[in-house]
Order: structure tokens, then sequence, then C-alpha cells
């Protein structure tokens, strides 16, 4: 299938019921929150992060700092990425304008999930948001073109505990919207090894 057909937006509609849900994935760590959105005739307000309400729902998560990625053309690809000992991080994704498909990897060795993805697509739309545990690569490709991405992270930015895995390892079965040819990656994620090469954490 050409690269560009892989594209088509698969949009999810989020009929909230007026609170937060967190929904379980296939990873048991790796969790879905809905926050609730309130319209009324001026627009909507919701609640995008609420301590206690993840609390409640097992997430416990002090966040030490804010990102917001704008992204070009859809097909923009960034991952998968984590932090090691002594900066992990975990991350609470949405996307605010488009949409992406958001993936979380178990790289954590001796899981009995190691190498296991979750794959969803997080929209403006949708307004779903991602839990990504320490001890997950995290990634994303662009599904709209001017995707906006915001994430809390639960550790302080450090370049030096970067680590990755290439998107598109086999042994992964990443059903990306876009193949290596096609994808806009930067040259430092077509460098990464395969979770083989590095291992895990
Ligand atoms: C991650 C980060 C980057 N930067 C600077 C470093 C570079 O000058 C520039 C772009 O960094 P990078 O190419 O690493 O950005 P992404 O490819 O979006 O990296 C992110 O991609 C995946 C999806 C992730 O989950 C991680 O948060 C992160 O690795 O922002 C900062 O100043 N602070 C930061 O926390």
């Amino acid at each position: 299938m050409p690269a560009e057909s892989k594209l088509a937006t698969r949009s999810g509609i989020d009929r909230s019921t007026g609170r937060l849900r967190v929904e379980t994935t296939a990873l048991p760590e790796v969790r879905i929150v809905r926050p609730a959105r309130h319209g009324d005739g001026r627009g909507f307000f919701s609640e995008v992060w609420n301590r206690r309400a993840l609390a409640a729902a097992g997430i416990e998560a002090d966040f030490v700092q804010d990102n917001h990625v704008l992204n070009g053309r859809a097909g923009t690809l960034r991952g998968l990425h984590l932090q090691v000992a002594p900066s992990p991080q975990a991350k609470l994704v949405r996307c605010l304008r488009g949409a992406i498909l958001d993936v979380a990897v178990d790289v954590r060795r001796g899981s009995p999930t190691f190498g296991r993805h979750v794959a969803v697509e997080l929209s403006g739309e949708n307004w779903a948001q991602l839990w990504v545990p320490e001890g997950f690569a995290h990634g994303y490709c662009t599904l709209t073109d001017g995707a906006e991405v915001i994430y809390k992270v639960t550790g302080y930015y450090d370049a030096q505990a970067e680590r990755g895995v290439r998107f598109d390892d086999p042994a992964l079965g990443i059903d990306w919207p876009v193949d290596r040819g096609a994808a806009i990656l930067s040259e430092k994620d077509r460098a990464w090894p395969d979770l083989a090469g590095f291992g895990g954490v």
C-alpha cells in the first residue's frame, strides 16, 4: 500500500460522560486516559490533568516538565525513545490538534510483555491521552499535518540518559502508517539499534 494512502486519519470520537475515565490496554501498565469535556454555548472546559483523579486510577505521577511539540507534515515520526537511570521518565501524552498514532513499547528486561507494544490514536477530536510508564520506549507518527503534541514527564530532560530503539524493528511488529522511506525522521532516529541491540532496561 503506498505510504501516503496509509496516512488516512483514523479518528475516534470520545463520548465523555462528564468525568475523567482511565482505560486499560493490552499492556497492564499502559493506560488510556479520557478527560471529560464540558461543552456549552461558549465552547468547552476540560480538566486535562488531575493528580487526584489519576491517583484514584492507580497512576501516581509527580510531573516536573511539560513538553509541547509542533509537527509539520503528516508522516512525521519521533521515537522510539526513553531515558534510563538516573533520569527515567513516565509520560502523559496528548494530541492537542490534529492526530497521531502514539506507541509505547515494553523494554523492561525480564518483563512478561518485553518487546510488546500498544498503539493508540490520540487526537484533538478524541481528546484521549496515553500514560507511558518508566521502562517503556515511546514514539509517535503524525496522521495529519500540523499535529501538536503536549506531554507531561516525571523526569527532567537528560540527553546523556536518552536511549532509543529503531521504530521499524521487525521484532516489534508496529503497524506504522508510514514506512522508513516515507517517514519524516531525525538523523538520530534513523540510527537507533533494534531492540535486541539495545537490550532493554
Ligand atoms: C526531549 C527534549 C528535547 N529538547 C531539545 C533537544 C533538541 O534540541 C530538541 C529536539 O529534541 P529531540 O530531537 O530529542 O526531540 P524528539 O525527537 O521529539 O524527542 C522526543 O521524542 C519522543 C516522542 C519522546 O517521548 C521523548 O520525550 C523525546 O525523546 O529539543 C529539550 O530541550 N528538552 C527535552 O525534553
